[in-house]
Formats: structure tokens, C-alpha cells, sequence
């Protein structure tokens, strides 16, 4: 493992709202291919934590580097350019706009004509839309909704939705790609449908950051996990090692949370 390999770098980061430490000193370091979990009870920080890092929160304090440079979490427009895209725990999709058209959007971000070309429709905006539409269409076919490019988005079910939020995300080409909780409502069919996709994702070479409430899955799944309790990281390592952790067991049994 050499520095090269590391993705993204997260140190000290802590956020306060009033009198509540959402998050304390914590710190992640993600390295290039790997699915690294982020888990914990409900109120463990966990969104607040992918929050900072997409550039919805300002953090109190901490430091960040993606691929090997510093890199400020500030708007979010600019963190999808810097690399990181993500998925949100409630869908956030363009309901009336087509599939394909949803995904087209997430590619626009890394497109050069701009604004103006696409105004007064020059040659090279043409050109540049027809490959944005062909990339889109392939990445549909990749999360495996190809066939509804033309249906508006909200009229997908709620897996297919998810998946569709997916190809969004990798429509930016992202270093890094972030889901929040990518397999909230989905019944155990669609739960095996994702976690292939997902491996699928990292096989091909792509590094994610997952926040899942489902154990099972992420046990199966990340290389290595990350758990947050009252915003402070209990625990880091591989999905075994944390597993038999006992401050672990400990936060999911203790009184006053709901085990997952
Ligand atoms: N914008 C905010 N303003 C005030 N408090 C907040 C805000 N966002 C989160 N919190 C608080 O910070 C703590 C951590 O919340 P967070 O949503 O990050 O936890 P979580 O681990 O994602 O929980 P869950 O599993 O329920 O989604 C909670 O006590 C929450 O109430």
C-alpha cells in the first residue's frame, strides 16, 4: 500500500450544532478500488459526516485531500467537479425529466462547450450532447434500467430509482462515489441486485463510500468499515475486525438504540 493508492484522506473532522457534537476528531482514509463502510446507530453522525465531506456542511475543524491533494469541501457543484459524487438517502432525482435525461445531467459536469454553447447550439455542443446522450444510455445499461430511458424517472419503481441515482453518480466520472444508504426500502431481492451491482462498480475500478443501515450487507460488502457512536469513531478496520469489536457490539445492544 503506498500513499499513490489513497483516494481520499479525512482527518480531525469534528461539527457542532449548538450544544451537540454531531461529530468528534473523526478520520477516514479510502483507498483506490476499496467499498468502505461508514456505520453506526441512528444519530451516529453518519450523514452529517458525508454531509462535510460533499460540501453541505461547513466542518469546525479537520483537514481533506482527495487523490493526493487538498481539496475543500466548499459548494457542492464544485466537490462533484473536484470528484466525489453521491447519492442521497432520499432519492433526488429530476421526477419529470426521463431517465436518460437525469443521467445526462450528471455528465454536464464534465463537459467543456458551457453555457453559451449550449444556447446557441454550436457545432461542437451538437457533437458534445450526442456523446453525452450515448455515455448516458450506456450507463443506464450498466445499473441495468437500459430499457426505461425514455420513462420519466418518477415513474420507476423505488430499486430501479436508486439505480438510476447510481448512474448519475457515475455519469461524472467521480474519483470517489458516495451512497447514502443505497439500499433503504428495497425488499431482499433488489438488496442482491445491488450489492452486485456494487461489486461490480468496484471491480471495474471505482472506489466507493457507502452509509448503510443494513449490516448484513455492508459486512458483505466493504473492505473495510468505519463505525461512528455519538459522533465519535468507536471503531475502523475490516469488516471482520469490526464485527467482533466490542465497543461495537456494544453500541448497536446499548440502551437507548434501536438495533439495525
Ligand atoms: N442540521 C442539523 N442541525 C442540528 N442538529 C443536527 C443537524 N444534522 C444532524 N443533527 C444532529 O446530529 C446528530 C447526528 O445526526 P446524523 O443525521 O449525522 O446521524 P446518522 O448517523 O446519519 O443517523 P441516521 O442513521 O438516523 O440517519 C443527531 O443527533 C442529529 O439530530
Amino acid at each position: 500500500m503506498s500513499q499513490s493508492d489513497i483516494v481520499l484522506q479525512v482527518q480531525g473532522v469534528s461539527k457542532r450544532f449548538g450544544g451537540l457534537q454531531a461529530l468528534q476528531d473523526v478520520g477516514i482514509t479510502i483507498r483506490k478500488g476499496q467499498v468502505y463502510g461508514l456505520i453506526g446507530p441512528n444519530g451516529a453522525g453518519k450523514t452529517t459526516f458525508f454531509n462535510v465531506i460533499t460540501g453541505l456542511y461547513t466542518p469546525d475543524g479537520g483537514t481533506f485531500e482527495l487523490g493526493g491533494a487538498p481539496y475543500v469541501p466548499t459548494a457542492v457543484h464544485e466537490v462533484a467537479a473536484a470528484g466525489i459524487a453521491r447519492t442521497f438517502q432520499n432519492i433526488r432525482l429530476f421526477p419529470e425529466m426521463t431517465a436518460l435525461e437525469n443521467v445526462m445531467v450528471g455528465r454536464h459536469v464534465r463537459t467543456s462547450s458551457g453555457l453559451i454553447g449550449a444556447v446557441f447550439r454550436t457545432a461542437s455542443f451538437k457533437a458534445e450532447e450526442a456523446a453525452i446522450k450515448a455515455r448516458a444510455q450506456e450507463l443506464l445499461d450498466y445499473v441495468g434500467i437500459g430499457k426505461y430511458a425514455e420513462f420519466k424517472a418518477r415513474t420507476l419503481s423505488y430499486g430501479d430509482q436508486r439505480r438510476l441515482e447510481i448512474a448519475r453518480a457515475l455519469a461524472t466520472d467521480p474519483k470517489l462515489i458516495a451512497l447514502d444508504e443505497p439500499a433503504a426500502g428495497m425488499n431482499a431481492t433488489e438488496k442482491v441486485v445491488l450489492r452486485e451491482l456494487i461489486d461490480r462498480i468496484r471491480n471495474d475500478g471505482r472506489t466507493i463510500l457507502i452509509i448503510e443501515h443494513d449490516v448484513k450487507l455492508v459486512m458483505g460488502l466493504c473492505d473495510r468499515v468505519t463505525v461512528l457512536d455519538y459522533g465519535k469513531q468507536i471503531a475502523e478496520g475490516t469488516s471482520a475486525e469490526v464485527q467482533r469489536n466490542e465497543k461495537v457490539i456494544e453500541a448497536y445492544l446499548g440502551a437507548g438504540h434501536k438495533p439495525h
